[in-house]
Order: C-alpha cells, then structure tokens, then sequence
C-alpha cells in the first residue's frame, strides 16, 4: 500500500486561510462539474496503471530508451482511453491533452496524430476522404502527423519547394524534394513512429504551378515500418526541449500517390488534370488557425503548471527574517514574491477565458464556411495570429519567471519547470514564428484602419478605432472598465503611428513593400497593444458575465484577479498610456497603491487558488509542487534516484581522479 505522508503544516494553514470554495472554482475551470468528474475519474485510472510508473525517471535514460518508453507508455495510455470510451462518453480533447502530461513527461510521439493530422482530415477532406481515413486515424490504425516545415522554409509556406506533379495517364501526383533545402523539417513523430503524414507540397499541372495542397501519404509499410521505396526518413535530433515529440526529416524521390490523396474539401484536381479552384485558397491554412486558437489554451494551462508549482512552493519556503529575532519567513510573504506569482495566476484565467471566447468564434467561422460565407474569416486569423503570439511569449516570460522564483532548487530538473519552459517557449515558434503571426495582424490592423478613416462599419474587434476616431478621450477613471479604454488608445493610437509610417516612407518614394518593412517595428507594437486591449477586455467582459453566476464569495475572488491583471498591465505599459491615453502621473501614483492592495487581497488565496486548477501531483511531477509539499523530502527522493549515487565509488575515480591526484601531488 502506498505510504500516505502529513501535508505540510504551512500548506494545511493556507488552505484554511481560503475564502472561497475550491471545488467550485476547478469545475469553473474545467467548463462544468461533469468535465471535472471525468477527468478525475480517467486521471484516476490512468494512476493505477502500473506499467505507466516508470521505474529509472526519465531524465537518466538516453535519447533512445526515453524515446522508446515514450511510445510504449502512449500505446497503454491510448489503450486505456479506448477502454474508457467503450464504456462512457469520448473523453474532451482538453482532458485527454491534460492526462497525458501523466504519461509522457515531456511531448507525446503522437502529439501531431491528434493534434494536427486527424483534424487536417477533417478541416480539410472531402466527405468521401473523411470516410476513408478517419475511421482509421481515429482507431489509430494509421498514425500520422503533419509534414509542412521544410529546412528552406517554415515561415513563407508559399515557398515550399516539395513537388506534386499529376500525371493524368496514370491519374496520380509525383512526390519530389528536387533540393536539400525541400527536405521536410521538423514534424512531430515523423522521425521513426508515424507511417501516415500530411504533406504540404506544390501543385504542378502540365508544368503550371498551381500553389500549395495537402496531400496524404503514406511513408512506412503498416507492417515492416520500413520507408516506403522513394520516401527518405529520419529523426533530426536533439533539441532545447520536446525530447520525445521524435521530430523527424522527410524527401521524396518520384513518390507517387493516387489522386484521391489530394485533400479536396477546397481545390480540386479532377481525372483530366483540371484545377478546379476553392472558395479561398487561404483555406488551405485551416488546420494552422485551429491550432492557433487551442495555443492559448495550452498556454493557459503550462501558465497554470507552473504557478501551482511556484505558490505551493513559496508557502513551504521559509528563508530570511523580515524582522530581527524573528522567524524566517514563508517567502510567499515577500510582496515581490507575490508580485512574480500571483500575475501568474491571473494570466493562466485571461488566457482560459480568452480561450473560451475564441474558441466559440473559431467555431462559428468553421459552420459559415460549411454554408460558403467566410465574412469572418479575416477577422478570426487577425485575432488567432496575435492571441497565440501573445499568448505563448506571456505563458514563456512567467514560466521562466516561476523558476527563478524557485531560486536554486527551481533549477533542478525534478522541479518539472525546465521540461515546462522548454515546452511553453516553443509554442512561441511553432506554428507560426511570433514576429511574423504579429505582422500577420498588423496587416489586418491597417486595413482596418483605412476602413475607419473612411467611415466604414468595423468587425467587432476592432470597432475601437471608429469610437477612437469619432469621441475625444475619455476622461481618466482608474476602474477596470475605462483602463480597457485606456488600451484601445494605445492600441488606436499605436496602429495610427504605424499607418502614418508606412504613408510617409511611400510619399518620400518608397514601394509599399518597403514602407512596410521600414514601418514593421511599429507594426508590431501595435499589434501587441491590440492583443493586450483584446485580452483585457475579453478578460473583463467574461468576468462580469461568470460572476453572476457563481457564489459571492468565488465572484469576489475573480474579481481580484482581472482587476490585478489590468493593473498589472497599466503599470508595465504605464509609458504607452501616457503617451496615448488621459491617464496621468497621479492615476498611476493611486493605481500603484491597488496594485499593493489586490497583492493582499490575493494573498490569502494563493494557495486555493493554485489547488483550483487541480493539477494532480502525476501531471504536475515536481518535487517542488506536490499537493503534500514534502519538498525537501521529495528532492532528497529523487537525488538518491540518481545512477551516480547507486555505488560508493565511482568507476571514474580509480580510472582517470586517483591517476590524475597522484601525479599533480608535490
Ligand atoms: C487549468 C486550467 C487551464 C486549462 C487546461 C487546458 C488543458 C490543456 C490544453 C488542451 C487544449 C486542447 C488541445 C490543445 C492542443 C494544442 C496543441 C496542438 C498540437 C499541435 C502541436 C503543434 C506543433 C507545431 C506544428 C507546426 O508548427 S505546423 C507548421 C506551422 N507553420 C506555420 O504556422 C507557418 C506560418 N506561416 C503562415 O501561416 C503563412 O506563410 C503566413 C505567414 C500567414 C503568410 O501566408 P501568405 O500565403 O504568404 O499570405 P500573405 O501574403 O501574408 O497574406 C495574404 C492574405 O491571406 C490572409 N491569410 C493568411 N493566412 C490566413 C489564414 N490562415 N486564414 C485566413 N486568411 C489568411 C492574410 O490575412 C492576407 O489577407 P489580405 O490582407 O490579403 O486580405
Ligand atoms: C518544437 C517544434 C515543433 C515543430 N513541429 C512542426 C510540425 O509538426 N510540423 C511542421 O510542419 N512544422 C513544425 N515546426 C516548424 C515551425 O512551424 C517553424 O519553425 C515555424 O513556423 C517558424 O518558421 P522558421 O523556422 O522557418 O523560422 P524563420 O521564418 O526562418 O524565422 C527566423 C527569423 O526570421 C524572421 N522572419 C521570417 N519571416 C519574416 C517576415 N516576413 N517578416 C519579419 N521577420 C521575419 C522571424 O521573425 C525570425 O526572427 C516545429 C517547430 C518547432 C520549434
């Protein structure tokens, strides 16, 4: 029976110390008391599966055994999964994405199967198509992932150098990588594990270029693995962090595929050879916006890991007196501790409930599109572009912040945040490099901003720049509601400086191109402020519509939390709000004193809290978070876990140490 350990005499005090319920924050959280349950209740299982404890931590295998475990231990948690859908409802892609940090500690081999090649089937199949692969990809009786990003070319995907000539003799498509630079690069699982990928390739009918399609293809044989004759295949190698998400290389030489592999929910290829264009061919990037749009919820969630971590570990750490003859402190007390922390918590709720927002306008793109109308579609890219920008620097920038938190021991690997940073900071590029998806809505912002001048109707996002244009400035009041204003003049303000920029470089002679690059820094500014003023107000106006319908006393406790978010922004950016809002030094003197407040006002629910997101100790798997916090204990645990303490004497000693001493002795 496993030992059950005292909670720390720190952590019991500060659940005490919590004025709201718990439970009714987590099922808040999680979207209802049934989503809860069913976590809990597939966490539960997943924990008594003995073959998913792993014997050696994972930090002492090599790069193949980790990879090698990571697979076997997806295959039983998948199996697991099945067993748990025969009996009750499909598990929600949020609790099958949150079980399986307890599996695999770092990135899943099969990340890219769920995460992007069934939904490019479905986002990007015909009808006929879905019914020919779904089922299998769903089953997993074919495992695929999706091989875009080639070594020349990630960002510019028109680029892409990988060839798809048709053959209308023998109506297939030719599968080539002419140079080393169109060699796929990068995609998860594609390394040695997937046998299925969607690949991005350019069209060529009768020697014409018709842009990028996606094509699926198989690359291994289902029942050798082996690549298939013309396919080249491997793993890149080592990275920062994603260790087992087995990123792999792919080229193509005279690969042919049959027609009926060109997803055609969109173009078209008929028998003959002729294109028949879609709606958009901006279509074709579907599968990224979704993506997009769940990054922010991912970075809600990493923000979450590691604030629990952080909080529970500042309530057990005592360092320092305040005072002299005093005790040492719990450091949580130090307020710029909770100045590094409690903006953590407070970010993870902006971006779940920015999430819950975007997630909903994503789906409504998605029905229009089904009826051929894609009047929204401009506004949704703008909109997933910046929100994953900001999204995933603000998740990396508080990690990071987290683990210095942590002082020493957040430096330890068994402390879960460098495997957390490694994850999170990567969500900055993938996907679409931060810079380049702020720019993407820069060029939203400036159209939007020429509708404004001419007194067009705006989309709702950015209906600001009209009420910008026509009222004078609101007169400054520090309540969270005009400080939202107080963004949108930054904003407004920020995109009308960028606009005048790109004007006056193309009056002194300039192309536009070229305004444009000479403008971008300003660009994007701007477009950071439009996501800040975004996420404020999305933020602010979700608050408002959950508290009416949650216990005063949760209500209260969120109301803290976006008001510090909002403060905490207004002080960071307190220079842009000068410049473009009628904030003035005495607003900012008063809203350094909220700031303080909220700090306290905070403080007794820290811990609650963090224990709200219920981030089981399995998923969490730090030695600094648990929810008992032995910290010391479990960091003494894991140290003595360590290959190096398993002989009295080390091999290295008697080999190259005891040689070594003797001849530098004088
Ligand atoms: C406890 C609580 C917490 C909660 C708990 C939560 C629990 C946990 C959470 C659980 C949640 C659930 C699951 C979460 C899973 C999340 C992860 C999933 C796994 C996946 C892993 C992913 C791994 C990584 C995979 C990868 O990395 S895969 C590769 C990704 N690669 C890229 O992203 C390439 C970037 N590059 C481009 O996207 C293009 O290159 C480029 C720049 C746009 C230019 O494109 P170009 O064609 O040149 O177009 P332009 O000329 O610039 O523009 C021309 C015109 O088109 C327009 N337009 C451009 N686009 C688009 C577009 N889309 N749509 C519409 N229009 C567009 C543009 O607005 C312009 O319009 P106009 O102005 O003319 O009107
Ligand atoms: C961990 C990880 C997993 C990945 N998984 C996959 C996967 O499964 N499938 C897949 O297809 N891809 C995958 N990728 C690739 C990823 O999508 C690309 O790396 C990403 O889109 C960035 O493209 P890039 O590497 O070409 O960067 P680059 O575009 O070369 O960026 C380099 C620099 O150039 C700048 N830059 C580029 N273009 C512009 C511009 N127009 N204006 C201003 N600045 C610019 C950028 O801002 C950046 O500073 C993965 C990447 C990582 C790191």
């Amino acid at each position: 029976m496993a030992t059950v350990h005292k909670i720390n005499e720190d952590l019991v005090k500060e659940r005490q110390k919590c004025t709201f319920n718990v439970q009714e924050l987590t099922y808040l959280l999680d979207g209802g008391e049934e989503v809860t349950k069913e976590r809990r209740e597939f966490e539960n299982i997943l924990r008594n599966v003995k073959e998913l404890q792993d014997e050696v931590p994972e930090v002492y295998l090599s790069h193949k055994e980790r990879y090698e475990n990571a697979v076997r231990k997806t295959c039983i948690l998948q199996n697991v999964r099945n067993d748990f859908e025969k009996k009750r409802e499909v598990l929600s892609p949020r609790n099958i994405f949150r079980a399986g940090y307890a599996v695999i500690k770092d990135v899943s081999p099969f990340f890219l199967h769920n995460g992007m090649f069934v939904p490019t089937i479905i986002g990007q199949g015909t009808p006929e198509q879905q019914a020919e692969w779904l089922p299998k990809a769903k089953a997993m009786a074919i495992i695929g992932t999706y091989a875009q990003t080639e070594l020349g070319h990630g960002t510019f995907i028109r680029g892409l150098e990988t060839t798809a000539t048709y053959d209308a003799k023998t109506e297939e498509f030719i599968l080539n990588s002419p140079k080393v630079t169109s060699y796929k690069w990068w995609p998860g699982g594609l390394g040695t594990t997937v046998n299925h990928c969607i690949t991005v390739a350019q069209l060529y009918i009768n020697g014409k270029k018709y842009g990028i399609h996606p094509f699926i293809v198989q690359i291994r044989d289902l029942e050798t693995h082996k690549p298939l004759p013309g396919i080249k295949v491997g793993e890149i190698g080592p990275k920062m962090g994603f260790a087992t998400a087995n990123n792999g290389f792919l080229g193509f030489q005279n690969f042919r595929i049959p027609r009926k592999n060109m997803l055609m929910k969109n173009a078209q290829v008929l028998k003959d050879g002729t294109f028949v264009k879609g709606m958009n061919e901006k279509l074709t990037y579907g599968t990224m916006v979704m993506v997009r749009v769940n990054i922010v919820s991912d970075s809600a969630f990493h923000t979450a890991m590691a604030a629990t971590i952080a909080v529970r570990y500042a309530a057990v750490r005592h360092q320092s007196q305040l005072k002299a003859k005093e005790p040492e402190v719990q450091i949580i007390d130090y307020l710029t501790q909770q100045h590094k922390l409690f903006i953590a918590i407070a970010t993870s709720h902006a971006f779940s409930n920015t999430y819950t927002w975007l997630y909903q306008a994503y789906l409504k793109v998605v029905e229009d599109l089904g009826k051929q109308k894609q009047d929204h579609l401009p506004e949704l890219h703008a909109l997933s572009c910046c929100l994953k920008a900001t999204s995933s620097r603000d998740a990396g920038v508080i990690v990071e912040q987290c683990r210095l938190a942590c002082g020493g021991h957040g430096y330890m690997a068994s402390s879960n945040l460098p495997i957390i940073y490694g994850y999170t900071t990567a969500a900055i590029t993938y996907e679409g490099e931060h810079t380049v998806l702020l720019l993407q809505t820069a060029r939203y912002l400036m159209k939007a901003w020429m509708s404004a001048l001419e007194g067009k109707v705006l989309a709702p996002s950015v209906a600001y720049l009209v009420d910008w244009l026509k009222s004078d400035k609101q007169r400054w009041q520090n309540t969270p509601e005009v400080i939202v204003k107080g963004f949108q003049h930054v904003a407004a303000g920020k995109i009308k400086d960028a606009f005048d920029a790109i004007q006056k470089h193309v009056k002194a002679g300039k192309d536009y191109e070229d305004a444009w690059n000479l403008a971008s820094v300003q660009l994007i500014k701007a477009s950071e402020a439009h996501s800040r003023a975004i996420l404020c107000d999305g933020y602010l106006r979700e608050t408002v519509r959950t508290s009416s319908s949650v216990s005063p006393s949760l209500a209260k406790v969120l109301n803290h939390l976006v008001q510090l978010y909002i403060v905490y922004w207004t002080l960071e950016t307190a220079g842009d709000l000068l410049v473009y809002s009628n904030i003035g030094k005495d607003d900012i003197a008063v809203l350094k004193e909220k700031y303080e407040e909220l700090l306290a006002l905070i403080r007794p629910n820290a811990v609650g809290l963090v224990d709200a997101f219920d981030i089981s100790d399995e998923i969490l798997q730090s030695t600094l978070g648990s929810y008992d916090g032995r910290v010391y204990e479990r960091l003494m645990e894991e140290a003595m876990k360590s290959p190096l303490n398993k002989e009295p004497v080390n091999q290295s000693f008697h080999k190259y140490l005891k040689p070594f001493i003797k001849k530098a002795k004088l």
